[in-house]
């Protein structure tokens, strides 16, 4: 069997396990902020792997205990440059990146072992098989590291190329690829050159942790940078390591759209985790509040996206833990009753 199929049935047996779709975390960092944590600062949530462990196990737990089938680690602004410009050694970013992965096997392993004590049924319907979690280590984009908003502009200016984006992610993606991680989550991408650098540099480093691309748009037809989706997620299709794609931190209303342009150039899983439908305003390093989308809104899209195509789904920031559980109910009770029948 070719590397490609290996990766491939990677995600289709997971599927299978789960019931046929996966849910995904909410929002991390934003969850972080309700239990009063301060990430304004270049480091955004990976300031508490330094500051506050407990409570970065504790928001992976809560979106476990939500019913969540994949929990993505705090290293979405972890980067060495970023730690280093705090002062640390890379030998101490580099034990972070760590550190960050193994935070949120710690949560799965407490979750399982809850799981184990609380019921037999667990045991004697197969375990851990039939309750698959996995851990995903975030890459964000470089425009999350610059933490100036052009994670959402997608504009890095003329000076930044292609290979200025891979010595920038080549040696924080070598560690989170032997951190022990199910599967690497480069999320938020705004444009097409970023995601052709993931794409060289999994196959440069020979990297065969499964990985899932996903992108931010603002309008449902383009990623934030201006690329069409389409050719974003054409640059995931060819690379035999992405198991997923899909779209990140962008409004519901935009989701539907997009799945059905993903659904044209590839036939690999489509993964969708929206934000609230909130902006974020980049100058103010705050969320815009007035068009965010009630929880029963966005739980109400879930089956229409279904319908569209898309196999795993979660939030992105400004969900909570409670709109997790609501998405997670969802599927299970449709993939018992309606969607079982299709
Ligand atoms: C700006 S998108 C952030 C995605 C990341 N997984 C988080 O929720 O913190
Ligand atoms: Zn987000």
């Amino acid at each position: 069997m070719g590397l490609e199929s290996i990766e491939r049935s990677f995600m289709s047996d997971f599927l299978a396990k789960c019931g046929g779709y996966a849910v995904v975390d909410g929002g991390f960092a934003t969850e972080l902020e309700r239990h009063g944590a301060d990430l304004i600062d270049p480091l955004w949530s990976a300031k508490c792997l330094i500051t506050a462990p407990h409570l970065v196990r504790r928001v992976h737990l809560d979106y476990l205990d939500a019913g969540a089938n994949v929990i993505i680690t705090a290293s979405y602004q972890a980067t060495i440059q970023g730690f280093e410009a705090k002062g640390l050694s890379a030998q101490e970013a580099e034990a972070l990146l760590g550190r960050s992965v193994e935070i949120a096997s710690e949560a799965r392993e407490i979750y399982y072992s809850r799981c184990t004590k609380d019921s037999r049924d667990f045991i004697e319907n197969g375990g851990i098989s039939r309750c698959p979690i996995l851990v995903a280590a975030s890459v964000g984009s470089y425009g999350a590291y610059l933490a100036d908003g052009s994670e959402y502009s997608g504009n890095y200016g003329e000076t930044v190329t292609l290979e200025t984006l891979k010595d920038f992610h080549r040696r924080r993606l070598q560690i989170l690829a032997r951190s022990g991680a199910d599967l690497i989550a480069f999320e938020t991408i705004p444009n097409k050159i970023e995601a052709k650098a993931y794409a060289e540099l999994l196959d440069e480093e020979g990297i065969h942790v499964p990985a899932w691309f996903s992108f931010n748009s603002k309008d449902g037809i383009n990623v934030v940078g201006g690329d069409s989706i389409s050719e974003c997620a054409s640059i995931a299709d060819s690379c035999e390591q992405v198991v997923a794609v899909g779209v990140n931190c962008t409004p519901p209303r935009y989701i539907h759209a997009l799945i059905l342009s993903i659904k044209k150039v590839t036939s690999k899983p489509v993964v969708v985790y929206p934000n609230s439908g909130e902006t974020y305003d980049g100058e103010s390093k705050q969320w815009v509040k007035s068009v965010g989308v009630a929880e029963e809104d966005f739980v109400s899209y879930i089956s229409k996206w279904r319908e569209a195509g898309a196999s795993l789904f979660g939030g992105c920031c400004r969900t909570t833990p409670n709109t997790i559980r609501a998405i997670s109910r969802i599927l299970t009770h449709k993939s018992n009753t309606t969607f079982g029948q299709d």
